[in-house]
């Protein structure tokens, strides 16, 4: 079996050989009952759940469901162990490292995939006489959803009518019917940027959805990399070595040799259908929310014996829209900045803000260097990243000095709370494009998908021009080393 970042199959066992999965062999119910487990076990950074039997799975199978594939462990030392099991690395790693190691393949050379003749995937096929969407075990996830959300961490696979860019990405879909899939497909998402090229050519698009990929491709799916940039050959150089792919059997395109289900099919450039509401990743089902969308048809299905479908039920804190949507967003964000010679230390998006927010370390040496102002320091780098699409999902920058570590959200929270004057250190972005899913935009008083959008400044004036001039009034920077270390040494001798 291959290494756990390179295949689902292999990805599962590392997780169960962690103690990391519980796996439930009673049959439940994928009309609710799978998804209420799965967002009690999100709510409380439980173990991942893999539903063996499910109501509907039919004689190979088809499918198995693995939720919270990628969310928290409740042991702090642990705590991103499951990120790090999709990128082989130690399950202690920092969040830090998981996102170095996301950017890494920025600055090493591509590696291109493997095409080999078939794989795992083709050992049972399905035409559409064969399979019923609505009698396999599509999960209904919220109850006021608008439909059987069978695609919440699947992998689309699209390509430019000229061939010469593969878009890999989640989005999501709900069942229409027995051979029938609607899936939200919003701008500048890629897959929306290349279902137009279709469109404006009068040709149906043809697509792959693949479930259950190798785990560092469904990582790298989920971060907002630049156009034109193929995944296959960046996730290749991230992980140094060549992902497997083979030919779909309906169409000219590539999936994972590995892919636990393969959907085939075309996604109609005329056609659209109903989709939503949906419980999305803000934490908000808006009933009857619908919202007319492509229809995606579903012409061949083929899998792996018992194959396992995995699911993100999305909403509140903490599941994959938070621990990927958001930490990927920033990485890319710190990438562009650094890029651009701005004097940018680390990027995070703190789950505590619903992943709307992206904090910013600041060296502050290199800031006074620039003889800068606040003014024109902030508006330089809420210019170059909302006014582009790794910025999209994001509506606030928070600039905090080198004082801060932006992966812990009491220190972002203090300085945000006590740094930035409301109004006076705040910028705004009014015409630049918003992030239509959050609800103050959604169903607020502003326009849905433009605006909204603030660069926070938590610099003290004095960090522009001569440097930090307090204290911070706690334990670490309020005593002389010595007696910390003291206190520390005789902590247990005084009683505590
Ligand atoms: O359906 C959901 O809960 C989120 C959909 C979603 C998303 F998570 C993103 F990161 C996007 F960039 C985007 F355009 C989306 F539509």
């Amino acid at each position: 079996m291959a290494l756990a970042h390179m295949e689902f199959r292999a990805f599962v066992q590392a997780l169960k050989d962690d103690g990391d999965i519980v796996e439930i062999n009673e049959e439940c119910d994928p009309n609710l009952e799978v998804s209420a487990i799965i967002r009690k076990v999100v709510e409380s950074d439980e173990r991942a759940p893999l539903f063996n039997k499910l109501k509907g799975q039919n004689e190979n199978g088809l499918w198995r469901i693995l939720g919270a594939p990628n969310s928290l462990r409740s042991d702090p030392r642990h705590r991103y162990g499951r990120l790090a099991r999709h990128l082989n690395l130690p399950p202690t790693s920092s969040m830090k490292e998981i996102l170095d190691k996301m950017v890494s393949a920025k600055t090493t050379p591509p590696i291109p995939p493997k095409i080999v003749e078939t794989g795992p995937c083709k050992e049972f096929r399905l035409t559409s006489d064969q399979f019923d969407l609505n009698q396999l075990p599509s999960p209904t996830l919220h109850q006021a959803d608008g439909g059987k959300y069978v695609q919440t961490y699947g992998m689309f696979i699209v390509r430019s009518p000229d061939g010469k860019w593969t878009n890999w990405s989640i989005a999501r879909a709900m069942v229409h019917d027995k051979n029938h899939l609607v899936g939200l497909v919003m701008p500048p998402q890629h897959i929306s940027v290349i279902h137009r090229m279709w469109k404006e050519l009068g040709q149906d698009m043809p697509y792959a959805l693949a479930f259950g990929v190798p785990p560092a491709a469904i990582m790298a799916s989920s971060m907002p990399l630049p156009d034109g940039l193929t995944e296959a050959e960046y996730i290749g150089s991230m992980v140094n070595s060549p992902l497997e792919l083979v030919k779909c059997e309906t169409n000219e395109l590539f999936v994972p040799s590995t892919s636990e289900i393969v959907f085939e099919g075309t996604c109609s450039v005329t056609e659209t259908a109903r989709e939503g509401p949906f419980g999305e990743m803000h934490g908000y089902v808006f009933k009857g929310d619908s919202h007319f969308m492509p229809v995606y048809t579903v012409n061949m299905i083929t899998h792996r014996k018992d194959p396992i479908m995995p699911v993100c039920a999305c909403g509140r804190l903490t599941d994959e829209t938070h621990t990927m949507i958001g930490p990927l967003a920033a990485a890319e964000i710190g990438y562009i900045l650094k890029s651009n010679g701005l004097p940018i230390k680390e990027a995070f998006s703190p789950f505590e803000s619903q992943v709307t927010w992206v904090a910013l370390q600041v060296d502050t040496d290199k800031l006074r260097a620039m003889k800068t102002n606040a003014e024109a320091f902030c508006r330089q780098v809420g210019d170059l990243i909302f006014k582009g699409k790794p910025g999209s999902t994001i509506h606030r920058l928070l600039l905090v000095g080198d004082d801060i570590d932006v992966y812990d959200f009491k220190e972002v929270i203090w300085a945000f709370t006590t740094r930035c004057r409301p109004v006076m250190d705040e910028y705004s972005y009014e015409d630049v494009p918003g992030f239509p899913l959050i609800p103050y935009m959604s169903h607020g008083n502003g326009p849905t998908n433009k605006g909204g959008k603030l660069v926070c400044d938590c610099l003290l004036p004095v960090e522009y021009t001569t440097g930090k001039n307090w204290e911070a009034a706690d334990f670490k920077e309020s005593f002389p080393p010595e007696l910390q270390q003291k206190v520390l040494d005789r902590w247990h001798s005084y009683g505590f």
